[in-house]
């Protein structure tokens, strides 16, 4: 990529943005990856957090086979909290929280790639549009059981309180989303939806994906 990403091909990637770890995956990583992008996920983050999770030579071996998948199919590869990862894999950006290593200096480091940044305010949003974030992560929406330090559950009526604000950068909906949820929470101004168990923990993966990714395709 030579200059930043423009926010409507942003807005494209996050409809049916997949975040996952091995720890939130029941059969293999890989093909759970596989599986939802045949469905239809636009963009996938590779999140290899909780008290399981893989370490190491076997984390980056892991990342390194997800994101060749994500080339193949031509889909972005984003890694989660590491940016040396990001930069090793180069990875076609990073997402990182609040209380991770400051969004200025994270920009500085991975030059034009995507950069993700939660924000649970709008000030917050803010703050991450300032220092050059191309789309930010909003949420938890609805309980979730994949975050164990998840902050406060903030509804739809964040995201409408967000664009009501006039922030109007892409915005991805996250926690405890799924397909019967999706269309709230489109519907309250997010680009798509960022999801976990609701895609990797289903009985048919691809299928899981593709309802959401048409719920969230009603834009
Ligand atoms: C990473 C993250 N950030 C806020 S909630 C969450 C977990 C979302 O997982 P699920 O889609 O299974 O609720
Ligand atoms: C915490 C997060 C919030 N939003 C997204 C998209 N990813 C995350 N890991």
């Amino acid at each position: 990529m030579t200059g930043r990403i423009a926010p409507e091909m942003m807005r494209q990637h996050l409809r049916m943005y997949l975040v996952l770890g091995s720890v939130n995956c029941i059969a293999e990583p890989e093909w759970v990856v596989q599986e939802a992008m045949v469905g239809g996920a636009t963009m996938v983050q590779f999140r290899e957090k909780g008290r399981a999770a893989l370490t190491g030579e076997p984390r980056i071996q892991l990342a390194r086979r997800i994101r060749n998948l994500c080339r193949q199919a031509g889909v972005p590869f984003i890694v989660n909290d590491d940016v040396g990862l990001a930069l090793k894999l180069n990875a076609d950006g990073v997402h990182i929280g609040q209380d991770d290593e400051s969004a200025a200096s994270v920009r500085e480091r991975i030059g034009k790639r995507i950069l993700g940044v939660s924000a649970h305010t709008i000030e917050e949003a803010r703050r991450a549009i300032h220092h050059g974030a191309d789309y930010i992560g909003v949420g938890p929406i609805y309980p979730t059981v994949s975050k164990e330090d998840a902050k406060p559950v903030q509804g739809p009526g964040l995201l409408r309180a967000m664009r009501a604000a006039g922030i109007d950068m892409p915005i991805v909906g996250i926690g405890g989303i799924t397909a019967e949820k999706a269309e709230e929470v489109v519907g309250a101004g997010a680009d798509g939806v960022a999801v976990i168990s609701a895609v990797t923990a289903a009985g048919s993966v691809r299928d899981a994906a593709a309802s959401i990714r048409a719920k969230a395709d009603v834009i």
